[in-house]
């Protein structure tokens, strides 16, 4: 493919680009600072800096929901103002959008309808499952490989994707990511302290402490509010509540990743037991994750660096292979494609 190609992961936390053109990868948060109520105050990762510092007149908005659009026209303008739709050099590109198997025909509409009625006017728009992006991102052999296990710990989602043979064989999302990890360590603080703490603060707390690993004793001394006294003030979080707030989600994912290996089809699972999960998505960096899985599941439990950037990753390559493009790609207005005929 020449010309100007662009390869979209838009996940619930951040966005990421690929730009063919400048065989470049650039990342920006998934968020809008809005003043008033009305006018844009900033957008990506400067909305998110504001995001629980800002005084009152500002509120900061996340166009995405659980790996879904959930706000369409803030989720155009932020596109838009992210991928420079005023400049002429993205006019009539091709866009190849990775987008989430469990989700209904109209929620992967939306992000086609985004891209293709966007400024930017686009030529054409093509749609690959996320988790098949992933996991040739991970540099698996996707076409080839008899059976691929995906789980992509995002943001918002966690993502896991069953694959043989260049095609999904199952798939679920999960609505639990790193924001459910986080409003549940900020939830037990509060009950358990009776201290207000943000999302950020747990964010730290949750990216410090990790999940698993010997050490018992740690702590970090956090800033918010205290709940008897009504005045700011610092606290010291130990390890163990943030652990134990972690634990409910935590298990809910690794119940859901048992139950699918389980509905596997005998000749797939065979094939995942010997090569093991992939884990993917951002939360894939949270120290421990890996050991946590491979404990309670009981498979091997491959890593990679940038797990982030997997599905970007697995963009770049789509777009720069012939044979990857025209078999893991598709139009929503082709022909044979099931659901819009
Ligand atoms: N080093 C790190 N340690 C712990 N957590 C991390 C680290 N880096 C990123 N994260 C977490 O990863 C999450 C974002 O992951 P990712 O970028 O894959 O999500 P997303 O693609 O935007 O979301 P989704 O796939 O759910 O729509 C955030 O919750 C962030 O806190």
């Amino acid at each position: 493919m020449a010309g100007k190609v662009y390869g979209l992961d838009l996940g619930t936390y951040e966005i990421k680009v690929f730009d063919k053109k400048q065989d470049k990868i650039w990342r920006e948060k998934d968020a809008i600072a809005m003043k008033n109520k009305k006018y844009i105050f900033a957008v990506g990762n400067e909305a998110y800096e504001v995001f629980e510092k800002a005084p009152v007149d500002i509120r900061v908005v996340f166009p995405m929901r659980n790996g879904v659009i959930a706000h369409f026209d803030d989720m155009q303008y932020l596109l838009g103002s992210l991928l420079g739709t005023g400049r002429r050099s993205v006019f009539g590109a091709e866009y190849v959008v990775a987008v989430p198997t469990d989700v209904t025909e109209v929620e992967k509409k939306a992000f086609y309808d985004l891209v293709l009625h966007s400024e930017a006017k686009a030529k054409s728009v093509r749609i690959v499952e996320k988790g098949l992006a992933d996991a040739v991102g991970f540099g698996m052999d996707v076409i080839g490989e008899k059976g691929i296990f995906v789980a992509n710990f995002g943001g918002g989602t966690t993502e896991l994707s069953v694959l043989s043979l260049g095609g999904m064989v199952m798939n679920r999302l999960l609505k639990i990511g790193g924001e459910n990890f986080d409003n549940s360590i900020a939830d037990l603080v509060r009950h358990n302290r009776e201290f207000l703490i943000g999302t950020l603060t747990a964010e730290k707390l949750r990216r410090e402490f990790g999940v698993f690993d010997q050490s018992t004793d740690s702590a970090i001394t956090v800033s918010g509010r205290d709940l008897v006294t009504g005045v700011p003030s610092q606290t010291d979080i130990p390890i163990s509540l943030v652990r134990a707030a972690m634990k409910e989600p935590l298990e809910e994912c690794v119940k859901a990743i048992r139950s699918m290996i389980e509905r596997t089809p005998p000749d797939v699972r065979r094939a995942i037991e010997k090569t093991g999960i992939c884990l993917t998505g951002g939360m894939a960096n949270l120290r421990g994750l890996s050991t946590y899985l491979r404990e309670s599941i009981g498979l091997p439990v491959l890593t990679v660096d940038d797990p982030e950037l997997c599905v970007v990753n697995g963009l770049r390559k789509i777009i720069s292979d012939r044979g990857y493009y025209k078999r893991l790609t598709y139009s929503m207005l082709d022909e044979d494609y099931r659901w819009l005929r």
